[in-house]
């Protein structure tokens, strides 16, 4: 039987739910065999039916399937998969409120896994971004223009994740050489582990392969300069995207995660042009990874981020600059 053009397949449009127990781990449930990816494990939810919403469709999925009551939820990630026999929509929520105690109402095994112990080969190919989503926060630290001292730098980077929380760092200090680059890296990688923050560095893939850190962050230039992922074992990976074009090789290679930028004028970079929320929301909908909002955004901006498709905010001024 020959398999059609993805463009004449229906799309299947699916809601699915991220429900988590109160030691934050993830619940997932295991397809019938004869299901289509029978045998792999799924975040719970289902097809939509003709005329309900997203939100509508996961409460009567998560009741159906486990026996809860979605009181509120929020959107995680939108990915759409080409299997080769169907096309899917998946539309992902987190469960921040629930009521009643899941159970496998329709025989199906459940579990409880933290983001870090999801196998991807264990779940269908289109869930692969949705682990990565899991495992990365909503707000995002990128270190801006600080003193020119390492102690006065750390002194600073220390306050800032003690003001904000914010549980995930990039070390960008293109000014440097590769050498004090790398002091600075291995002094923040030992305070943010202090600190219970990851650390990514923003420098060449040979260098971070040397460093003691969570993982590397690609600029635009070094992302197009690549044509595989880069192998640096479980260290996250992710790059700054500026088009539909740089978010879609991100995606190619596998990449954890995309920083789109300007969303709002920044100081940091007066002379770029806003991308706005609208134009932000067209380019994310069509990427397969999660993406966060850059520029001019910050702890305020992250409902409007997130119904706009984004994993969360970034920013340098958002959480660097003492005002934050
Ligand atoms: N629920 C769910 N479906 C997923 C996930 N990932 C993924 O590719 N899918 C795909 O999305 C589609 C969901 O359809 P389904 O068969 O579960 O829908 P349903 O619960 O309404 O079942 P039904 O058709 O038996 O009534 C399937 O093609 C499935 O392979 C996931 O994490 N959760």
């Amino acid at each position: 039987m020959s398999i059609p053009p993805a463009a004449s397949k229906v799309v299947i449009h699916v809601a699915a739910g991220i429900v988590n127990d109160t030691k934050g781990r993830v619940l997932i449930a295991k397809r019938p065999e004869a299901a289509h990816q029978g045998g792999l494990w799924e975040f719970p939810g289902g097809k939509l039916e003709s005329g309900e919403s997203v939100e509508q469709g996961l409460r009567r999925e998560l009741a159906e399937e486990l026996g809860i009551q979605v009181c509120v939820s929020r959107p995680l990630i939108r990915l759409s998969h080409d299997y080769r026999d169907r096309r899917v929509l998946l539309d992902i929520h987190q469960v921040l409120d629930y009521q009643g105690i899941p159970q496998g109402r329709e025989g199906q095994p459940l579990e409880w896994l933290t983001p870090e112990e999801m196998d991807a080969d264990r779940f269908p190919a289109a869930d692969r971004p949705v682990i990565s989503a899991l495992r990365l926060p909503s707000r995002y630290l990128i270190t801006g223009a600080a003193p020119a001292a390492p102690d006065a730098f750390l002194m600073h980077l220390e306050q800032r994740l003690a003001r904000t929380g914010v549980p995930i760092v990039q070390l960008r200090a293109p000014w440097l050489d590769t050498d004090r680059y790398a002091d600075l890296a291995r002094r923040c990688a030992a305070l943010c582990r202090r600190m219970g923050a990851l650390l990514l560095v923003n420098c060449e893939v040979e260098l971070a392969t040397r460093l003691p850190v969570d993982g590397l962050h690609l600029s635009e230039q070094r992302l197009l300069a690549l044509d595989q992922r880069p192998d640096l074992g479980r260290c996250l990976i992710g790059a700054s995207c500026h088009d539909a074009d740089t978010l879609a090789r991100a995606a190619t290679l596998g990449l954890d995660y995309a920083l789109l930028s300007p969303v709002c004028p920044t100081r940091s970079h007066p002379e770029s042009e806003p991308l706005g929320w609208k134009r932000f929301a067209e380019l994310v909908d069509p990427a397969p990874l999660p993406v966060y909002a850059l520029g001019g955004v910050g702890d305020p901006d992250l409902q409007i981020a997130w119904r706009h498709g984004a994993q969360g905010v970034a920013g340098i001024s958002g959480f660097w600059s003492r005002s934050s």
